[in-house]
C-alpha cells in the first residue's frame, strides 16, 4: 500500500513548504483541482525539482465527450505525471478512447476511474444514480476494467468487492482516509489504516489529517510505519 498526500493548501507557497518537509519520504503527491488551476504545470516541475523520486498523481477527474477526454488525457501524459483519473460515468466509449490514445504514447501513466466519490453517503448517491453505492461502484469498476484502465478511485468499503468482480491486480485508490480517527470533515465514507489494509486498498489518499496537523512529517512517518 502506498500513501498519496493531497496537496490542497490555499497557496503554492504552503504546498511547497509541505513538500519540503516530506522531501525524504517515499510518498506519492496528489495535485488536484485547486492547486492545478492556480499553479499549473509549474507546480509539477517544482515538485520534481525538490525530489525527482516523488510520484505525481494529477487528480482532475475529467468527464466530457470521448474525443475531448482523449485530447485532455494526451495533454496530461505530456506533463509527465505518473497517474491521472477520469470519471467512470463518462462511459465505456470515452474510457476506451482515452486508453487507446494513452497507450500509443511512450511511458503511459496509471489511469484510474472515479466510481462513487467518498463524500457521498448512500442516500445522496442514490438520488443521482438510482442504485446503491455498493452496486453502482462495482458496475463502474467493471466498465473501467473492460475499457483497459488500471484501477479505480473508490472508498475503502468498495475495494474488496471491486477486486473480486474484476481482478486482484486491479488497483483501488481510496480517499476518505482518517488514519487515526481524525475528523471526517466533508467525507462520508471514511476509514482508518487498519480498515484500508483489511480491504486491500493499493493507494490511500490523505489530505487534511496531514496538512492540518502541527507535525505533518510526524504523521506521514506514523502512517508509513502502519501500512
Ligand atoms: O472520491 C474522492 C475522490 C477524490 N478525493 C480527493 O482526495 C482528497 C481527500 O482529502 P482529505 O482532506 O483527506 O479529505 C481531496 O483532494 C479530494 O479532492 C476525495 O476525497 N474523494
Amino acid at each position: 500500500m502506498k500513501l498519496c498526500v493531497a496537496l490542497d493548501l490555499p497557496s503554492k507557497a504552503e504546498n511547497i513548504a509541505l513538500i519540503q518537509k516530506l522531501k525524504s519520504e517515499d510518498v506519492w503527491l496528489k495535485v488536484g483541482l485547486r492547486s492545478f488551476i492556480r499553479d499549473g504545470e509549474a507546480l509539477l516541475h517544482e515538485i520534481k525539482a525538490i525530489n525527482p523520486n516523488f510520484k505525481l498523481f494529477l487528480d482532475l477527474k475529467i468527464h466530457d465527450i470521448p474525443n475531448t477526454m482523449a485530447d485532455a488525457a494526451e495533454s496530461m501524459v505530456s506533463l509527465g505525471v505518473d497517474m491521472f483519473n477520469v470519471h467512470a460515468s463518462s462511459g465505456v466509449k470515452a474510457m476506451r478512447m482515452v486508453m487507446e490514445r494513452v497507450n500509443a504514447l511512450p511511458n503511459p501513466p496509471i489511469v484510474l476511474a472515479v466510481t462513487a466519490l467518498t463524500s457521498f453517503d448512500n442516500a445522496s448517491f442514490e438520488a443521482i444514480y438510482h442504485l446503491p453505492i455498493a452496486q453502482k461502484a462495482v458496475d463502474f469498476a467493471k466498465d473501467a476494467y473492460e475499457s483497459g484502465l488500471h484501477g479505480v478511485v473508490c472508498s475503502v468499503y468498495e475495494s474488496l468487492a471491486i477486486k473480486a468482480q474484476t481482478a486482484t491486480s486491479f488497483l483501488t485508490l481510496t480517499p476518505g482516509i482518517r488514519p487515526f480517527g481524525e475528523s471526517s470533515n466533508d467525507q462520508e465514507r471514511v476509514a482508518d489504516l487498519e480498515m484500508a489494509k483489511a480491504q486491500q486498498s493499493d493507494f490511500i489518499v490523505v489530505g487534511r489529517p496531514i496538512y492540518h496537523s502541527a507535525d505533518p512529517l510526524g504523521i506521514v512517518k506514523k502512517i508509513i510505519e502502519n501500512i
